[in-house]
């Protein structure tokens, strides 16, 4: 690990300026070795024009960063030359072949700023987020609510550690302390804690989508439009429309992008009672997709009489949105919900608003939770002091409470990298790019 790495730090592809970084103890010996002129006196972040005198030459710039204050907190020196991707490969390859350096795995800079104390897990997420981020939802958020989670987690973790101290006084000093009523004194604390954590919790379930995408499975009975509103929404036929009931038998997915969200909408098979096995089989799947749905969207035909949901679809209702179709046909003036025609393309924009509304109801202003790792484990934090707070109802020992509540801890000092296992590495740094 006490090494010198390199890596190109620019995105692959041509650019008009690429960027190689090298950090580690032999930085400044590779500045020397090939860039010119080098000042014996070399500042720290500024740039220095010269050339790149490898495999290849190139003129450009040098910047040096001295340890502790870089990215890395080590000793940095960045290579600002011209973004041909045979420049840097050369320029990464004549560093690596001098034997000062070798290539750094992905992720390894930030890891790196880990373990020098300079950032800590969750900004590491923060950061991979950032550089991957898919929409101005994941950029927004994570610009600045990663110091905010860190704070809360901390936060958290201290009123923790000071519910212990006064279990373990009453360990140490039973006499001083009224041993039985110290696991007692805890409960209000753990409340406490218990409180903002499901709050946390709650609003990560809310803002997931953010995140993930959202899934709207598109139900209802056969015939009513459901495959002709899916290609509405696509903008090419994605589904096959016919006339005849019972048409579509498997699941449709179509991604599209809306207000700068990922939205799966799926089209599933009618739901009635089956005339066949594979129809059988498909209204099957349209229940799982159902289950799994973020949002549904329960067609009616216009020309149908009633309108209302089927049975079993009460578990649904927080996610659910009536729309009304082949409004060319007939109006319906008492319907109660949004009203279409898939077929002559009218309402789909105002559908898709509506769609986009029942999610954008994230508060900027709350705590941040923005990964899965984050999230599973502060759930099982919760379910630890949950355990604890049903344990404190059978008046147990101090020394049982100080175990179950620093159990607790050290799932937070988990989720903030304050300890670490290779399991919580490979989860956070896995998918960072080379050169980051
Ligand atoms: N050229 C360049 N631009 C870059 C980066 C880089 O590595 N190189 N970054 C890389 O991701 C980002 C900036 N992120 C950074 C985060 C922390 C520190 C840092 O720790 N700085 C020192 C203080 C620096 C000073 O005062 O000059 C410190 O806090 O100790 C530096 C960069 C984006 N832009
Ligand atoms: N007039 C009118 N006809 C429509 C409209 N939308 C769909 N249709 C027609 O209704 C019939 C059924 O359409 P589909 O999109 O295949 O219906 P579906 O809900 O996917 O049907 P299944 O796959 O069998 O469950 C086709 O003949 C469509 O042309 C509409 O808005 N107005
Ligand atoms: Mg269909």
């Amino acid at each position: 690990m006490k090494n010198t790495i390199v890596a190109i730090a620019t995105p692959p592809g041509k650019g008009g300026v690429g960027i190689v970084r090298v950090s580690g103890e032999n930085s400044l010996k590779i500045a020397k070795r090939f860039f010119s002129p080098v000042p014996d006196n070399l500042e720290h972040s500024r740039m220095y024009f010269g050339k790149f005198k490898g495999e290849v030459e190139d003129t450009g710039y040098l910047v040096y960063f001295k340890s502790p204050k870089s990215y890395t907190g080590e000793d940095t020196v960045e290579f600002h030359l011209h973004g041909s991707p045979y420049i840097l490969y050369s320029v990464v390859s004549s560093i690596i072949n001098s034997g000062l350096a070798r290539l750094a795995e992905p992720g390894e800079f930030t890891k790196r700023a880990l373990f020098n104390g300079k950032i800590n897990l969750i900004d590491a997420e923060a950061i991979n987020t950032i550089i991957s981020a898919e929409n101005s939802y994941q950029a927004k958020v994570l610009s600045n609510l990663s110091g905010r989670l860190s704070d809360f987690v901390l936060n958290l973790k201290d009123n923790l550690i000071k519910s212990i101290a006064f279990l373990e006084a009453s360990i140490e000093y039973p006499e001083e302390e009224e041993t039985e009523d110290a696991v007692e004194r805890a409960v209000p604390i753990v409340r406490e804690a218990l409180k903002s954590l499901e709050n946390v919790l709650q609003v990560y379930e809310k803002s997931r989508f953010i995140f993930k995408g959202a899934k709207v499975v598109i139900a209802g009975k056969p015939n009513v439009g459901k495959s002709s509103l899916l290609n509405a929404i696509a903008g090419f036929e994605r589904a096959i429309v016919t006339e005849i009931p019972g048409t579509t038998t498997d699941s449709i997915e179509v991604d599209i992008e809306y207000r700068g969200i990922k939205f799966s909408f799926v089209d599933t098979a009618g739901i009635r009672e089956a005339s066949g096995l594979v129809e059988n089989l498909g209204i099957e799947r349209t229940f799982k997709e159902l289950e799994e749905s973020d949002l549904i969207l329960y067609l009616f035909d216009s020309s149908d009489k009633d309108f209302v949901l089927p049975d079993g679809f009460e578990r649904f209702n927080s996610k659910i949105i009536k729309v009304l179709n082949k409004i060319d046909l007939f109006d319906i003036v008492e319907f109660n919900g949004l009203k279409i025609s898939a077929k002559k393309k009218t309402g789909i924009d105002k559908l898709l608003d509506t769609v986009f509304d029942f999610f954008n109801k994230i508060d900027f202003s709350e705590n941040f939770v923005f990964s899965e790792r984050q999230y599973s484990s502060l759930k099982q934090a919760e379910s630890v002091l949950l355990k604890f707070l049903d344990i404190a109802e059978d008046k147990v020992l101090p020394e049982v409470g100080v175990a179950v509540i620093g159990e607790a801890v050290e799932i937070l000092e988990s989720v903030i990298g304050e300890v670490t296992t290779d399991n919580i590495l490979d989860s956070v740094f896995g998918n960072f790019c080379l050169g980051k």
